[in-house]
């Protein structure tokens, strides 16, 4: 099988390439020799998917002092469908840039991608209380911004430096230490899923009924069943105000009884369903100091070998023999 392109969110020099890059050169990569495919915007990058220009799109979905990146998760649920199958997490480290020989002094606008903006904004008020801040769709593109002269610095991986020719005016940037962002890698709908490793995430989003407890309906049948819900969001349905898509992640594979099962409780349940992925589940990279995130113990009883015996047990008391007495 050739090594199919990939898009992410470029241009080159983002933290998505960064993540990208650490999972196509990992040794033994089922993706080495991949095209790398820079997209303008996350949308972009899905949409090339969807064009079927390239085989997969790297994304960021989420970071752990931010939260959810909406163009992602509004992306996803999209038609065509696409699923997720890998996921990557990336500890975030900024660098302000600035075009040689710039000074402090000399900074009168920053730009950087929101994330980027919302993550070191105590820093950039008291350190560059004077400049002006923009948004640009990556933290590389803020730093091709300034190496452009739009604006005078960005806030962006220290990497982008190489890439645009820039100098570091400060390292190690950031409101809250240990910053990690999390990526996903998305195929076609209808791509063969990775094999459940034992440690994987299933992603869901579901639309239902605006009545009490519908919401509560939906998480009860992954926790009766014993899953480990690991991450809830909304995103609005955009049909009318008041309606939401509810995006859930669970600890588990498809392939395993009690995530199938839940999922298939949720299929009668729910207005619409959209399954997005079953995946292994990402670390933080060794050698970074940011913790990976939490990880349930399992619930006993709920195992796949649980749901084994219990599925022989009711098909032996079905399994009763044509010529046996009965009414
Ligand atoms: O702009 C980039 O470099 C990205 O890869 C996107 C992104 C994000 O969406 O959160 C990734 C990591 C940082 O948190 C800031 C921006």
């Amino acid at each position: 099988m050739t090594a199919p392109d990939i898009a992410f969110l470029g241009p080159h020099g983002t933290f998505c390439e960064q993540a990208l890059r650490s999972l196509v050169e990992a040794p033994g990569s089922a993706l080495a020799g991949s095209r790398l495919r820079p997209a303008a915007s996350t949308t972009a990058a899905l949409d090339l998917l969807r064009a079927g220009e390239v085989g997969l799109a790297c994304v960021p979905i989420e970071s752990s002092v931010e939260g959810a990146v909406p163009a992602t998760m509004d992306g996803l649920v999209e038609a065509p469908s696409v699923v997720v199958v890998r996921e990557i997490l990336l500890p975030v480290r900024f660098a302000v840039l600035v075009r040689p020989g710039t000074t402090h002094d000399d900074v009168r606008t920053v730009a950087s991608h929101p994330h980027g903006e919302a993550q070191t904004r105590r820093w950039l008020a008291a350190h560059l209380p004077a400049a002006e801040v923009r948004m640009t769709p990556s933290t590389a593109a803020a730093a091709a911004a300034v190496a452009d002269g739009q604006v005078d610095a960005a806030v962006c991986a220290p990497v982008a430096a190489g890439h645009y020719g820039l100098e570091i005016l400060a390292d190690g940037v950031h409101d809250t230490g240990d910053a990690v962002t999390r990526f996903v890698v998305a195929a076609p709908a209808g791509s063969r899923l990775p094999a459940p490793t034992g440690s994987d995430r299933t992603s869901i989003a579901a639309t239902t009924v605006n009545e009490p407890g519908a919401l509560l309906a939906i998480l009860t049948e992954f926790a009766i069943r014993g899953v480990d819900l690991t991450r809830i969001e909304s995103r609005p349905s955009k049909e009318r105000l008041g309606t939401y898509w509810f995006f859930l992640d669970g600890a588990g594979h498809v392939a395993e009884p009690a995530m199938g099962e839940a999922l298939a409780a949720l299929h009668r349940r729910c207005t619409e369903l959209r399954f997005l992925g079953s995946y292994p589940r990402a670390t933080v990279p060794a050698g970074s100091t940011a913790p990976s995130p939490p990880v349930a113990p399992p619930v006993p009883g709920q195992g796949t070998g649980d749901y084994d015996a219990a599925a022989g047990w009711l098909t032996a008391l079905r399994d009763v023999p044509d010529d046996a007495l009965g009414i």
